[in-house]
């Protein structure tokens, strides 16, 4: 049998690259997304990487689980989500900015183990001279298929440069925004981030992406911004036009309301975000489809576990994002590789960055889909040099929570979150 390989040490650096104002349902992107890069140090000199949020509940929550972790056997993972646990102790997250739906103590384990066990996996990869997707049982696709993920933006945020997207505030401007995504990725599948402007513009732009890419399948998903009536209001016009409706309006209920008589799937990363959502929204049929994040299912496993469910209770799965790096684009196209019930492209805020942690060539997209690494573990390296500046970046910012709302409301004080909105 082979030697234990013991975690001696992990390094969490939080990081922040600049990110375009886009819009959403609850404010605008501030001027930096946060991150933190996870280092893992081992006895047998492997070095495995994780990244996750970097709100300052969760990089406390971080720490303490990394502490935790000492000593620790890499194969372990049982072990660790149990060590993670006892470290946190109840300390429970809160969903700051209102995206990701509830947050419960068993959740927060989740979200906070999930980096390390990426590390972890990335370790033993290495070690085995195998890649991640073969530690998940191995990738049933060469290649992962995204989407387009598309926002109504500014031009620029208040008092900056024009960030070169321009400006997108109307069906015309997300149509050239899309045109301009498509041609230099290759997207064969468009997901309109909605809950901006009312309802009816958002349904002429969904119609006028589908008069300019006639073969792509479309989304839209306005975060709970939209009441029942709105929502079937909006199936309706767009019956036929989408291939699922994400998280029309708020709670298992109202999406179940909903489901009951809208002709397309509807989808979630709102009202299903945990292990004991799942029953729940089975019994009421509030989904036909969930959209997995390793970052908050727990990792890679047990996001296979959630993959399984999914199965058994004849869901559908497609994947979620927020503003990421390439350590998570990574695991996310491991993941999506091995997992063979994830048939639909998933979500990626790739094309809004311009900065990474990550030395670029290892993960590119032709014809919207990235090839699966076939180097062992995550098969991507640390670039020191942009992890040092990137840190720089945090540390000179100011920025430590994501507050969509609060920068909104620097710009329109008279804004309000308001869920539902319409
Ligand atoms: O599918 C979603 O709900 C998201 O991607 C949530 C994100 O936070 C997105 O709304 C964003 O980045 O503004
Ligand atoms: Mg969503």
């Amino acid at each position: 049998m082979s030697d234990a390989i013991r975690i001696t040490s992990v390094t969490v650096t939080p990081v922040a690259f600049q990110d375009p104002p886009l819009l959403n349902a609850v404010g605008v992107h501030e001027p930096y997304a946060l991150r933190a890069v996870l280092e893992v140090h081992t006895d047998q000199g492997f070095l495995g990487l994780g990244e996750t949020y970097a709100d300052s509940g969760h990089l406390r929550r971080l720490r303490a689980a990394a502490d935790a972790l000492t000593g620790l056997d890499v194969h372990h993972l049982g072990r660790a989500r149990a060590a993670v646990a006892r470290a946190l102790d109840g300390d429970t997250g809160s969903d700051g900015h209102g995206l990701t739906g509830m947050i419960t103590t068993s959740s927060t384990v989740d979200r906070v183990f999930s980096p390390f066990e990426v590390a972890c996996l990335d370790i033993q990869g290495q070690a085995a001279g195998r890649p991640v997707s073969d530690l998940l049982g191995g990738a049933v696709r060469d290649r992962v298929p995204f989407s387009a993920y598309l926002f109504y933006k500014w031009a620029a945020h208040p008092g900056a440069e024009p960030d070169g997207w321009g400006e997108a505030l109307d069906a015309d401007g997300i149509v050239a925004q899309a045109r301009r995504m498509v041609g230099t990725y290759g997207f064969t599948a468009l997901k309109l981030k909605g809950g901006v402007l009312p309802p009816d513009q958002e349904i002429d732009t969904v119609h006028a992406l589908r008069r300019a890419f006639p073969g792509l399948p479309l989304r839209i998903d306005p975060n709970c911004a939209w009441s029942v009536e709105t929502s079937l209001r909006v199936a309706r016009e767009l019956d036929g036009v989408i291939e699922y409706l994400e998280d029309p309006t708020p709670g298992q209920d109202g999406m179940a309301a909903v489901a009951r008589e809208a002709s397309m799937p509807l989808a979630t990363n709102m009202c299903v975000v945990s292990f004991e959502e799942i029953a729940p929204a089975v019994a009421r049929g509030a989904v036909r489809i969930v959209l997995s994040d390793h970052h908050y299912w727990g990792g890679l496993r047990r996001s296979g576990l959630l993959a399984g469910i999914c199965d058994t209770f004849g869901l559908g799965l497609s994947m979620h994002s927020n503003s990421h790096l390439g350590i998570s684009l990574a695991a996310m196209t491991h993941l999506a590789a091995a997992t063979p019930n994830l048939t639909y492209a998933c979500d990626t805020h790739w094309p809004w960055k311009t900065e990474d942690v990550i030395a670029p060539e290892v993960l590119t997209f032709r014809d919207g889909a990235v090839d699966v690494p076939t180097r062992p573990g995550l098969g991507v390296e640390l670039d020191r040099d942009a992890l040092a500046r990137l840190h720089e970046q945090y540390l000179a910012c100011g920025l430590r929570d994501r507050d969509d709302t609060g920068y909104m409301r620097r710009v329109d004080p008279a804004y309000e979150k308001r869920v539902p909105r319409w």
